[in-house]
């Protein structure tokens, strides 16, 4: 079983990192950590880095979760190599790139480009955003599927990921005590569905949806509340189609016996309790 310590980052690729650069700074609110030739690197937590556009094809789009022990990553890529998943060792040039001392890359059952990282850089730096997001860490993913019950079943038998809800058959996944970190989505592509971002209170949200309106960002769901996790949240689009999420007040399972996971309606009151309406194709019928 590969213990997943938490997740490290995404890496998007994209034709525009100008473009990109002022989404991830003067709009979602991180913090520009270097600029290095073809790729920005933001920070969003005590983090080094939380994520990485690179000057590429924005169909390249990686999430990395971090993983205890150097020794973990040699012993995944042989349970994924037995389970007929190809493993690829980073490079040390690879490493570098992505602040890590050391990974390996893999695809789940759906073709998503998963990297398990060992020591991923923490900063001594503060993130403060450019503009006030209220942002406290970069906290999930929504991952495509094209197999729900396949996909859960990877992620629960090979890797620590538990189910804490389901939304249809969605499962929300934790890996520690907040309430997932890992959510899959039925669609019939690979790619990252979403990215979360935790911020501090739900007057960040609202504050969030008044500012990205009035500069016309997309906003594709909520404000509004989620069943599942208690949170309050705000779904709006970035660069290349992109699904970036904040939320605030994420549940915490801090005991797991006492948890039981709970089944929700794939209907918009499955996804939010206060009447909000998903304008994003992988949480519709
Ligand atoms: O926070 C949640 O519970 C949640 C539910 C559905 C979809 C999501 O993206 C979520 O974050
Ligand atoms: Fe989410």
């Amino acid at each position: 079983m590969i213990k997943l310590a938490d997740v490290s980052y995404v890496r998007l690729g994209t034709r525009d990192l100008e473009g990109a650069t002022h989404f991830a700074t003067e709009y979602l609110g991180l913090d520009v950590a270097e600029r290095a030739k073809g790729s920005v690197y933001f920070k969003s937590d005590a983090r080094e880095h939380t994520l990485c556009y690179f000057e590429g094809d924005p169909g390249d789009q990686v999430v990395c979760f971090e993983v205890e022990e150097q020794s973990h990553l040699d012993e995944a890529a042989a349970q994924l190599e037995s389970l007929g998943h190809p493993v690829r060792r980073g490079t040390a040039s690879e490493a570098a790139l992505r602040k890590v001392h050391d990974f390996i890359a893999f695809r789940d059952p759906t073709g998503n480009p998963i990297e398990l990282a060992w020591r991923p850089a923490y900063s001594g730096r503060r993130y403060h955003g450019a503009r006030d997001a209220g942002i406290t860490g970069f906290s999930h993913v929504g991952l495509c599927s094209s197999d729900l019950a396949r996909d859960e079943a990877f992620w629960t038998k090979v890797t620590n990921a538990q189910v804490s809800d389901r939304i249809g058959d969605a499962p929300l996944l934790r890996i520690d005590e907040v309430h997932h970190t890992i959510a899959l989505f039925p669609s019939a592509k690979p790619g990252i569905q979403h990215i979360n971002h935790q911020v501090e209170t739900g007057d960040d949200i609202m504050r969030s949806h008044q500012f990205l309106k009035d500069r016309q960002v997309r906003m594709v769901f909520g404000p509004g509340r989620h069943p599942t996790s208690s949170a309050k949240f705000l779904y709006f689009e970035g660069p290349e189609g992109m699904v970036f999420e904040y939320s605030s007040g994420v549940r915490e399972i801090a005991d797991e016996l006492l948890w039981r996971e709970r089944q929700f309606m794939f209907e918009p009151k499955g996804f939010c309790k206060w009447g909000a309406k998903p304008n994003i194709t992988e949480f519709n019928k």
